[in-house]
């Protein structure tokens, strides 16, 4: 019942804590306990004064009310340093747990969703607004107590000590309330605006990055200036916008603070006047824990800001959390258990999210020990074909079988692991070489990875390397050529000894007699394999047992390069284009 009255946001961030609820209970118990200590001291001041007003107090009395004081300050002290420690570790645990779950969330969400979504955006959720709920954990808990206790508990008190008192000095207190709500009303949207604007600001940023040396050579560099500007001013003005909101509310509070501190001093020393008030030490008291009260209620500022901002990463957070793969393993996945034999393409229809059809029936079937080439003009659909084989995205219709079994009712696992894959663009891993080599292969022997090296031709290549295997690669391999890129990623499909190795335009960017050598090496290996090779240099399909010729649509000849440069079509047209180009 009390958990339902807790709001969405707020219940996913107590999932987290509840990992650590001893530690957080112990967090906020020494945090009371220094709350109590630290008021101690002026109820202290009371009792002397009333003492002292009253009668003639023994020396020894004042050395008790000294040694008490002393051991309130040195209560708060301990606990609140305590205090301090345990919510901060606390905060440090559950941030780096929120962002596994983050990052374990991102690995697993469909290709076609992340190849969607701003890398800035993701990144800024994963660092930015976890930062923020770091800060709430281990501050806004701490305030939050801070402010409950030291209103609680001095108000209770001093309700205790004297209730017209205390009545006069709470006379205002429904207008805080009212004035907080307005504005968390208010600043609640500003806040979730302003994370949104970190985002995108982190997208554009992230791609600028990537990006400089073509904006360079471009000159672009102002015009990017600009781009980065109307985001980064979007941000400020969503951020300045929340300032002035606070700015607002401010004088409420002291304006309200003011009336309830006047009150007190004029109202209550009125009374402290007439016969029966209240006695000179407790309104001392009061005026010193006035002080202490007022405190808190200035903090609620502070808090509710923090609370709101809180709020907005947790949505953001949330949100990205929520998002439900849809070509995520069915609960009921099988695993692939025989080596794949066949791979079949049945009646495939697919068009990627708000585009028009880009195959409209797709129907081919490749067998063990077959070496198949994909050729076609520029966007055809070669590489998506490979997507949806490696179930990057989901066919509109139609299925697509590993031998004879339903690629989407298998777990994407067990058949991605018998897959080498060269993408079109190749990336590595800031790393060195001999981890980018063994990505798929951890446990992969030296021989293993030489034969690897040997087969993609780089064993010059790495041997020029100034620590060889152990070179470190920058960001995305950029100490390296196109070709060598190439080459490494090879080097990494062959290494894992694939049932289906799937080479898209993987030699691309290499010359002609290494590419010849890397062929041959590669057909050497098509016994007992699938080998499906994407080409726009035809030549390297020569040897293929058969070419698919995509054009925008479907396949539209299909057979070995001997019988397609025989026969009319797409292919032909091809071959002879190259054959025609000048060198
Ligand atoms: N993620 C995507 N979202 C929307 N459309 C896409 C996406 N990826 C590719 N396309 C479009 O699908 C079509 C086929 O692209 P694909 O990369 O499969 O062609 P391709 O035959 O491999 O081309 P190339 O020979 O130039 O590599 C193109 O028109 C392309 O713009």
């Amino acid at each position: 019942m009390l958990f339902s009255c807790i709001p969405p946001w707020l219940r996913l961030l107590s999932g987290y804590a509840s990992r650590y609820r001893l530690r957080v209970a112990a967090g906020i118990g020494c945090s009371m306990a220094a709350r109590v200590c630290d008021l101690l001291p002026m109820a202290l001041v009371g009792l002397v004064i009333n003492r002292m007003t009253t009668g003639t107090p023994a020396a020894s009395e004042f050395v008790f009310y000294g040694l008490a004081v002393f051991s309130a300050f040195g209560g708060l002290a301990v606990f609140q340093s305590t205090s301090d420690y345990l919510l901060a570790t606390i905060a440090q645990s559950i941030r780096h747990d929120i962002r596994m779950k983050l990052f374990a969330k991102i690995l697993h969400i469909d290709t076609e969703i992340i190849e969607a979504k701003s890398k800035g955006d993701l990144l800024s959720v994963v660092t930015n607004d976890v930062d923020v709920l770091n800060g709430f954990f281990s501050e806004t808990i701490a305030n939050i107590v801070r402010v409950v206790i030291s209103f609680a508990g001095t108000y209770g008190y001093l309700f205790w000590l004297d209730y017209r008192l205390a009545l006069i000095l709470a006379f205002p207190l429904p207008l805080i309330v009212a004035c907080m709500r307005v504005f968390s009303h208010r600043i609640h949207p500003q806040y979730l605006k302003s994370r949104r604007a970190v985002g995108s600001f982190a997208g554009i940023l992230e791609n600028s990055l990537q990006g400089i040396p073509v904006l360079q050579a471009y000159c672009a560099e102002q015009s990017e200036m600009d781009r980065l500007k109307k985001e980064s001013a979007l941000y400020r003005d969503t951020a300045v916008d929340a300032a002035k909101t606070k700015r607002n509310f401010i004088p409420f509070i002291y304006a309200i603070a003011g009336i309830s501190f006047g009150l007190l001093i004029g109202g209550g020393g009125w009374l402290t006047q007439l016969p029966g008030g209240p006695d000179l030490g407790a309104y001392t008291t009061f005026v010193l824990m006035g002080m202490r009260l007022v405190v808190p209620i200035f903090t609620l500022t502070f808090l509710i800001n923090q609370l709101q901002q809180a709020r907005a990463a947790t949505l953001r957070v949330r949100e990205l959390l929520s998002i439900t793969p849809r070509l995520a393993d069915l609960p009921d996945a099988m695993d692939l258990d025989d080596l794949p034999e066949t791979v079949s393409f049945e009646k495939i229809r697919f068009h990627y999210p708000d585009h028009p059809e880009l195959f409209s029936d797709i129907s081919f079937t490749i067998n063990k020990g077959e070496f198949i080439g994909i050729a076609g003009p520029t966007g055809a659909g070669k590489s998506s074909l490979i997507k949806l084989l490696l179930r990057f995205y989901g066919p509109s219709s139609g299925r697509i079988a590993i031998n004879g079994k339903n690629l989407e009712e298998l777990a994407a696992a067990s058949f991605r692991k018998h897959v080498g894959y060269v993408s079109q663009h190749p990336f590595l891993f800031h790393g060195t070489v001999r981890d980018n080599l063994c990505l798929g292969s951890p446990k992969a022997t030296e021989e293993e990875i030489r034969q690897a090296i040997r087969q993609a031709g780089i064993e010059e290549m790495i041997h020029d390397l100034p620590q060889g295997l152990h070179t470190i690669l920058g960001d995305q391999g950029n100490s390296l050529s196109g070709g060598q890129k190439q080459r490494l990623s090879l080097a990494r499909a062959l290494l894992r000894d694939p049932e289906v190795l799937i080479l898209d335009e993987a030699t691309s960017a290499v010359d002609p007699l290494t590419e010849s050598i890397i062929h041959t090496n590669i057909l050497n290996l098509r016994k007992n394999r699938i080998i499906i090779a994407i080409a726009h240099r035809l030549s390297t399909l020569t040897a293929c047992d058969r070419i698919l010729v995509m054009a925008r649509g479907g396949i539209v000849q299909e057979g070995p390069h001997q019988d397609l440069v025989a026969e009319e079509g797409v292919y032909r047209s091809l071959w002879h284009a190259l054959q025609d180009a000048p060198c």
